[in-house]
């Protein structure tokens, strides 16, 4: 028998999570169907457990950086309480059940399995079959990618999902990958006494950042002992039951644990796109400004390849909501995406960097300002590592893109996204009054660097 219902929602990450929710609370039929935990990765294995390794991380530093400043003090690192408030404050032990009911509390009928589509309009899951009269919302995701490299397979490595389930630091640890996941991780573990070092092919860490916040990077991890190893592309893996080593370029690299960041690819297999005419082998699903993707199909997250990122998948959710209820609005525009990289400094951005400004051939400039120099970075003293960079279009007098690296580098951020966002005039960045003294009053310092007129 068919099941009618007027929205099927296939994966609850956080963005399809929410659109079943105000869909039902709009008075829609909606049914929602997830694999796994409802809320998805952000939730339990990505965003939130990983914030709470870094906020752990960031008091020891903190510990740290008192000689000198405050005092004496000795800092012991303990990873119990972090895998207790992952396991209890985070995750429930990984049991979504508060989310299924608040989600159930909604009106939405909640739909354990796979689900995938059989035809138009047409979703099955376990041998249920679920008609949707207006269409399908797909928020499927992504699931950390296995390089193809020899030996990897069958060995137990760790992805995210095993590392904020770690119930102890391990005592050295390889993370492949310098991106996100890979420099979040590996700074986080190393203050817990992890001695980590990081493989990563591409010739810089945060290769989609400016060049300068790598280089800010591999300076504070080198800094604090960590490994960085860049260009660097491993052929080989082996484990012999306690050890496992990484070989690339006829070196040997050895660690307790092996952690692979080596980047992400969509769920999008099995999940019958060819009967809406998409290609469940491309690596992301293409999708209008309204997150339209086929007829009756619409796409939200990670899986339309517009950024990676918990607030992209949320903004993109209220846009689709809106489509299938039938109300007006603007479309999707990702001019304006904010990312923060929450190492120690925070690697805050938004828009374009200086490199593919020019690689569009728009005309910049750049200002640039060490926070050091600043006066709250000289009052901060210790841990003031950072800088902030504005990429200006001459053409239009408007910030196009810009970072905050720094402590808080990601709260500066917020000034700056709202500056891209609105299109704010450069000249009237000039003129604003800027607090003193404040992170965020090298803003104005930055402006005065992209020079006059
Ligand atoms: C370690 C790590 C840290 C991160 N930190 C941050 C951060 O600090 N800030 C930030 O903004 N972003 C962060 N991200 C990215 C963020 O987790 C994702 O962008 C976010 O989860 C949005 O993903 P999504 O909405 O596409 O769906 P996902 O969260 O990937 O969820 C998709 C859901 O769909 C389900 N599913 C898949 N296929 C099916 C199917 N056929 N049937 C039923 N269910 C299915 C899955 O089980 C899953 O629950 C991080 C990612 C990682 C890996
Ligand atoms: N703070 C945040 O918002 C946050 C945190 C974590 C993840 N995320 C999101 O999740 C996405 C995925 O993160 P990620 O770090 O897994 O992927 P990524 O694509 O950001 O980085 C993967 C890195 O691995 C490297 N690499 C690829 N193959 C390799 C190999 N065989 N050996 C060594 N290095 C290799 C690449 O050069 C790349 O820099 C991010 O792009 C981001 O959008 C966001």
């Amino acid at each position: 028998m068919t099941e009618e219902v007027d929205v099927v929602v296939i994966g609850l990450g956080p963005g399809g999570e929410d659109a079943a929710g105000r869909l039902a609370e709009a008075g829609l039929a909606v049914a929602a169907v997830e694999s796994r935990l409802v809320g998805g990765e952000c939730p339990y294995y990505a965003c939130v457990p990983t914030k709470m390794m870094v906020r752990a991380a960031g008091l020891l530093a903190d510990g740290e950086r008192i000689p000198g400043m405050a005092g004496d003090s000795a800092v012991r690192p303990d990873w119990t309480p972090v895998a207790a408030r992952i396991r209890d404050e985070a995750t429930d032990s990984w049991d979504d059940t508060v989310a299924a009911d608040r989600l159930t509390g909604k009106g939405v009928e909640l739909v354990r399995g796979r689900g995938r589509i059989t035809a138009p309009r047409e979703v099955t899951v376990d041998g249920r079959t679920f008609r949707a009269r207006r269409g399908i919302l797909l928020n499927t995701g992504t699931s950390p990618a296995s390089p193809p490299i020899e030996g990897l397979d069958g060995t137990p490595y760790w992805t995210n999902r095993e590392a904020v389930q770690a119930t102890e630091a391990p005592a050295s640890m390889i993370v492949l990958g310098g991106g996100v996941v890979g420099v979040e991780m590996a700074q986080a573990f190393s203050r817990f006494g992890t001695r980590v070092t990081v493989v990563q092919a591409d010739d810089r860490l945060l290769p989609r950042e400016e060049p300068e916040s790598s280089e800010l990077v591999r300076t504070v991890f080198e800094r604090e002992g960590i490994g960085v190893r860049t260009d660097l592309r491993s052929d080989r893996v082996a484990y012999d039951g306690h050890e496992f080593t990484v070989h690339a370029d006829g070196e040997a690299i050895a660690a307790d644990r092996l952690l692979v960041a080596t980047g992400r690819r969509p769920n999008l297999r099995g999940l019958g796109l060819e009967h809406v005419g998409l290609d469940e082998d491309a690596r992301a699903v293409p999708v209008d400004g309204n997150m339209r993707a086929a007829d009756g199909v619409w796409a939200i997250g990670d899986i339309t390849g517009k950024g990676q990122f918990t607030h992209v998948s949320m903004y993109q959710a209220a846009i689709a909501v809106r489509d299938i209820l039938g109300e007006e609005g603007s479309p999707a525009s990702y001019r304006a995406v904010p990312r923060v990289t929450f190492t120690d400094p925070e690697i805050g951005a938004v828009g374009l960097t200086e490199a593919q400004a020019r690689d569009q051939n728009l005309p910049v400039r750049t200002g640039t300002v060490e926070l050091s120099n600043s006066s709250r970075g000289f009052i901060h003293k210790s841990g003031n590592d950072g800088f902030i960079k504005l990429v200006e279009s001459t053409e239009w007098g408007v910030l196009v893109g810009a970072t905050a690296a720094g402590p808080s580098g990601g709260e500066i951020l917020g000034a700056l996204a709202v500056a891209v966002h609105t299109e704010a005039k450069v000249t009237a960045l000039r003129e604003m009054i800027y607090a003193y003294p404040t992170f965020h009053r090298a803003i104005e310092s930055a402006v005065a660097d992209l020079g006059e007129g």
